[in-house]
Parts: structure tokens; C-alpha cells; sequence
């Protein structure tokens, strides 16, 4: 691969998706932190802005008289968001926090077994474990003998062989990353979901890192129930609210947290004491959808629908691909890529290993160049393809490069200060 800056802009001059930048705010020189929190858009903004005039004007009236009506923003986002993971519309639900999501989905799945066991692995973000030990907890169990935990044999990536050797006829539930937090791996979904079914467990995904980017196809592969938040490549904002998908084979199932805003949305204002869950996604919605959490998400969906998904990802692969070549080809012994090399089995962003990546990291803001730092040794660079040029990857590089030949990095102490 031609690595040089020429190289790079040529690439921005044939770019489809060059002009998409120009809808976002990007904070800093160098963005490549939008694996945690996506940049504002005009068009997550214009939405938001509807909605605060909607309340002004209409008051109560916006729950019905919204456009969209606010009483089923949830459903509405869920029908928008529902080609993004290749779900049918009434399998998909925006609503609650990721952390809550799995809680209820996998609440749901487990209520009814008298002696559960949950296959997850040993990468995932802190959330997902915490709430699948709580929920094993709450039930009585000692997530200790209810979890089966797939170790990883480098510590950056999970093999699909080993979540295959950990599946016995005994795991109910497998629950997984579809691209890992740290290392970025995308995971093989279509081989875990198969091997899942073979032994009877239901499957369920965090779809965190890759909706938005990687494209997926939940229906057709049967899988069971998947969650995601809205900002980082959605680009929704902070907190904003978050995703769910249910097949439609579990729509009867009862709701793990029930709450009204889950009830069938026809006999919803009749305030019965009985529960009647909605037969869609919409089911597990727990209280009233938070509308200034959820409307930046309708205009940020304008955007990443507009571009297409297929070409979002196709330039995803480009950037990381181009990327990895930079740290090979420009980048000193000391550093690394923690990611697979091979683009199909890498979600949106980059893991560059050094053992000063803590102060690496920090050393890279004083250059305008935000990415972030995850333990033990990782900097985490992500070119979220709607508004990073190949360029922009040409200069982090050249930066990372400055910071460690000059060791820029000593101004800082590990505690996070400038010393
Ligand atoms: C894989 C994964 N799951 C969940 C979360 C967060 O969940 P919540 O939005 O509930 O804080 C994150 C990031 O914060 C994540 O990376
Ligand atoms: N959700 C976050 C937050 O509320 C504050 C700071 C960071 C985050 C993140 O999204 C972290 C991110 N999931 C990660 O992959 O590390």
C-alpha cells in the first residue's frame, strides 16, 4: 500500500463520503475518539432543536401531535434503526440504557430456568459482565457456578474455536461482543449464532462497536436478542438513548422489567392494573422514552442513512486497513497493532499497543489529536469514516511517531498530569 501523504489525499479527492464531514462539528484537529462518544451532527442538532420547540408550542399535545408523535418515538427509532442490524421493524425498540437492556433481555431468557448457565467471555466491557452476574445473582444463583467464561489466548482477541469447545448441550444463554471494546475483533456472528442453536442456548450480542459501521443481519441468522448504544457511531450524543432487538420467535415472552411504556400501546392510557406486554420489540421499553435523549438520534440516522451502510463500512475498512499499514511501514519497534489484521474480523477502530500508551495518549491531546487510552497498553484510534479523511490518519500517524522519537510523552506523569 502506497503510505504517503500524497497517497492519503488522493484517496480523499476520490472519496464518496468526503462531503459527509461537512454535516458534523468535529471538536478537535484530529477526532479519533468516536468509538466513544460520535461528534455533533446539524442534523442530531436541527432534531433535538424540534423537539424543545415541540414542547414549547404543543406542551402535552407533543405526545401525539409530534412529528414524529412523541408517544412512539421509541418504535419510530427502532423502525429507522431496524435496517442498520437487518432486523424487521417490530424487532426493534430504541429505549433505556445498553447496561439496562441486557438486563432485561437476558432477564427475560432466564426467567423459568431453575439452573442457568451463561457462556461469556473473558474481554468484554465491565457492564455486560456486570449485569449478567447481578442477573444470576438476583435469581440466587452464584454467577461463579452459572458462567461459563471463553479465556482468550493473547489477550486481545476471543477464538470462535474456543466459544465452540465451551459449548455444551448445558449453556441456555451464549452472550457475546459482536467487535470487542479494546482489540476491536469482530467476531464471527453467524458461526457463534449457528453453534449456539446446535446446542439449544438462545445467543444475544453487544452490538456497542458495531452499529453504525459493520453491518448485520440479526433476523436471517436467527439471533436472539442484541443491544447497542446510539453514541458513538450513531453519533446520537451523550446518554443518548440506547437499542434493542428481539426476534419475533420471543415476542410473547414476558418482559423481565415491566413497566407501562412496554404495554401494548393501544390499551396503554387505560391505566389497568393488569399488564398486557406490546407483541414487538417495543415490549421491552420500561418507563416513559426520554424524547431529549432520543430525537438528536433521528437526524444523526438521517446522516448515516443517507451515506448507506454498505459504503460506511466500506470506508471503515479502508481507513483501518490504511492505518495499520501507517503503524507498520512509519511507526518505530515499540509499537504494535492489537487488532487482527484481517478486515473481516476487525470492527471500526485500531488498538496501537506501547507500553507508554498511557502517556502517549495524553501527550496526543497537546497535539489536538483525542483518541483514548485502555488498559493495560492500548491507544485507541478510531477514523469514524463519516467525517475522517485519509489524511487525518497520515497526520495521527506522523504525531504518534513525533511523540515517541522526541518521548514528548515524559512531560507526563502516569497519573495523568503534566509533570
Ligand atoms: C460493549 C459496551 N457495552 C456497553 C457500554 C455502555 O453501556 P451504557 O450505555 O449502558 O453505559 C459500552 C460503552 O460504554 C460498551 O463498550
Ligand atoms: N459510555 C461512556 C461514558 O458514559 C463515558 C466515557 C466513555 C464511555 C464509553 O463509551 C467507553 C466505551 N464503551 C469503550 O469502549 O471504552
Amino acid at each position: 500500500m502506497d503510505t504517503t501523504r500524497d497517497a492519503a489525499r488522493e484517496r480523499d479527492a476520490a472519496d464518496p463520503l468526503a462531503a459527509y464531514r461537512e454535516r458534523f462539528s468535529v471538536p478537535d484537529d484530529y477526532y479519533v475518539d468516536g468509538n466513544s462518544l460520535g461528534p455533533l451532527s446539524t442534523d442530531a442538532e436541527a432534531a433535538l432543536d424540534r423537539v424543545v420547540e415541540e414542547w414549547r408550542d404543543l406542551g402535552i399535545r407533543g405526545w401525539t401531535d409530534g412529528d414524529p408523535p412523541w408517544f412512539r418515538y421509541g418504535e419510530y427509532l427502532g423502525s429507522r434503526l431496524a435496517p442498520l442490524v437487518g432486523a424487521r421493524e417490530h424487532e426493534v425498540v430504541a429505549a433505556n440504557s445498553t447496561t439496562v437492556n441486557i438486563h432485561t433481555l437476558l432477564g427475560t431468557l432466564l426467567n423459568g430456568l431453575d439452573d442457568p448457565l451463561v457462556l461469556v467471555d473473558e474481554l468484554n466491557f465491565p457492564t455486560d459482565t456486570y449485569a449478567v452476574r447481578a442477573q444470576l445473582r438476583n435469581r440466587g444463583f452464584d454467577p461463579d457456578d452459572h458462567t461459563v467464561v471463553v479465556e482468550s489466548r493473547d489477550g486481545r482477541t476471543i477464538d470462535a474455536a474456543d466459544v465452540e469447545a465451551a459449548l455444551t448441550d448445558d449453556v441456555d444463554v451464549v452472550f457475546l461482543p459482536s467487535v470487542l471494546y479494546r482489540s476491536g475483533q469482530l467476531l464471527d456472528l453467524k458461526r457463534v449464532t449457528d453453534a449456539a442453536h446446535a446446542h439449544g442456548a438462545y445467543v444475544g450480542f453487544d452490538l456497542a462497536h458495531s452499529v453504525g459501521v459493520v453491518p448485520h443481519d440479526l433476523h436471517s441468522l436467527g439471533v436472539d436478542f442484541a443491544v447497542w448504544c446510539s453514541y458513538k457511531y450513531l453519533n446520537a450524543g451523550p446518554g443518548s438513548i440506547a437499542g434493542l432487538y428481539v426476534h419475533e420467535r420471543h415476542h410473547e415472552r414476558t418482559p423481565a422489567l415491566a413497566g407501562w411504556w412496554g404495554h401494548e400501546k393501544d390499551t396503554q392510557f387505560e391505566m389497568r392494573d393488569t399488564y398486557t406486554h406490546a407483541n414487538t420489540a417495543g415490549a421491552w421499553q420500561t418507563g416513559t422514552v426520554p424524547v431529549f435523549a432520543a430525537a438528536p438520534l433521528d437526524g444523526s440516522l438521517d446522516v448515516v442513512t443517507d451515506a448507506g451502510i454498505d459504503a460506511i463500512r466500506e470506508k471503515s475498512v479502508a481507513l483501518t486497513d490504511y492505518l495499520v499499514s501507517l503503524v507498520d511501514d512509519r511507526l518505530g519497534d515499540d509499537f504494535s497493532v492489537g487488532s487482527p489484521r484481517d478486515p473481516n474480523r476487525r470492527g471500526g477502530h485500531v488498538a496501537i499497543e506501547h507500553p507508554e500508551a498511557a502517556r502517549i495518549t495524553e501527550a496526543m491531546k497537546d497535539r489536538g489529536v483525542v483518541g483514548d487510552f485502555r488498559p493495560p497498553n492500548v491507544f485507541r484510534v478510531c477514523p469514524s469514516p463519516l467525517y475522517t479523511r485519509f489524511e487525518d490518519v497520515y497526520d495521527v500517524i506522523e504525531e504518534l511517531r513525533d511523540v515517541a522519537e522526541t518521548e514528548a510523552y515524559r512531560e507526563h506523569s502516569l497519573d495523568g498530569s503534566v509533570t
